[in-house]
């Protein structure tokens, strides 16, 4: 059967690098984009793919039920790819229902979505792209497995759990094929810059101080968006239905290391004098609930699918510095909310 993949938040960060690999690699399926360009998408993000005869584009948001429905409808939806969500975590902090609403509700609506339009469901797949957030917070060692047990601390990472047993249950009960996948910290193009690296990178530009929270101790383990890419690619094909995936870049820093290594990469690629960008780090107020620590096995993707992370992080942290210093214009419209003004000029008129 020919498939038609519902990709959801793919005009966002690491769904427009799934967006572009699904287009390009798979000429024969046809690829549908729903986005409702929340201030992270931004469809400039698929300007390589946008003229593709195999590409389409939905401006549908997840609480609009009936939208939804048109969508699976007017394409003959046969699988998802469910990678939109509200997804930081300061502002699930400060605006928790915004999460709930997105992330646990918009996904439940996807799922009576698929629910209603599939009818064969043994032919069909629900991919929910997760978060290794669900599994709380590490001390100085242990990993998450996929049989860790959740333990969500923040707003966030609350909602994408909840999303995470909203898939499940509904695979149990609708027999709905469902697999999902909960990945480390991304980085690399098109991340919006409130995030910790390219936050970083705007900032060391604009000669503004660079925010770390508490003692900077707290640690993470960070993926290239590309491999991510991937590994979802892995996973959709040739996963097991009805199972979890860790995926992860064995790649664990501390946030203090990583802010220092951007500001001396960004030294030397800005000509300045060595150390002079480390000078605007400013320690600031932890973030409340501060999680510790997040490191993830991902052995089981590696063993069952074959996956590894291709690129070493020293490669990445400056392929992803040198992007950042060549688009300058698309930072400059994602912070300023121009990218309205290309969605106006390539679409329709925008909201
Ligand atoms: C924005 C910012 C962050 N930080 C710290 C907080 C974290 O320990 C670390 C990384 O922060 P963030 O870039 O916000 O990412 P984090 O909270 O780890 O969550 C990310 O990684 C998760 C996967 O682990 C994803 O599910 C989330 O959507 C994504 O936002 O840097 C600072 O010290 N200063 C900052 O200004």
């Amino acid at each position: 059967m020919k498939k038609t993949i519902l990709i959801t938040g793919g005009a966002g960060f690491i769904g427009s690098h799934v967006v572009q690999l699904f287009v390009k690699k798979y000429p024969y399926y046809n690829i549908v984009n729903l986005d409702c360009l929340t201030y992270a998408g931004n469809l400039e993000n698929l300007q390589l793919v946008e003229n593709e005869p195999n590409y389409y584009f939905s401006k549908v948001n997840l609480l609009d039920e009936e939208g939804l429905k048109k969508v699976f409808h007017d394409f003959s939806i046969t699988d998802v790819i469910h990678l939109a969500a509200e997804s930081h975590v300061d502002r699930s902090i400060s605006d928790p229902l915004a999460f709930v609403k997105t992330n646990v509700l918009g996904t439940v609506n996807l799922l009576n979505a698929a629910k209603t339009y599939w009818k064969e469901l043994d032919s069909h797949l629900f991919y929910h792209v997760s978060t290794d957030e669900v599994y709380g917070s590490l001390g100085k060692d242990g990993y998450f497995m996929e049989t860790t047990a959740y333990d969500p601390k923040s707003p966030y990472s609350a909602s994408k759990a909840s999303s995470d047993h909203f898939v499940r249950a509904y695979a149990n009960t609708f027999k709905i094929n469902t697999v999902i996948s909960n990945c480390s910290n991304n980085y690399g193009p098109n991340q919006f810059p409130e995030k910790l690296i390219p936050l970083c990178i705007n900032n060391i530009q604009h000669e503004r101080a660079l925010p770390i929270y508490g003692k900077g101790e707290n640690v993470r383990d960070w993926l290239y968006v590309e491999d991510h890419a991937q590994a979802i690619d892995l996973i959709f094909h040739k996963g097991k239905r009805g199972e979890t995936y860790n995926i992860g870049g064995w790649n664990e820093w501390k946030n203090i290391d990583i802010v220092k290594l951007i500001c001396n990469i960004m030294d030397k690629k800005l000509g300045k004098e060595p150390g002079s960008s480390a000078q605007l780090i400013k320690f600031v107020k932890d973030r409340a609930g501060h999680d510790l620590r997040y490191a993830i096995d991902a052995t089981k993707l590696q063993e069952e699918l074959g996956w590894r992370p291709s690129l070493q992080f020293e490669e990445g942290i400056e392929k992803t510095i040198d992007w950042y210093l060549k688009n300058q214009q698309w930072l400059e419209n994602v912070t300023s909310g121009n990218y309205k003004e290309y969605y106006a000029a390539h679409y329709q008129s925008p909201e």
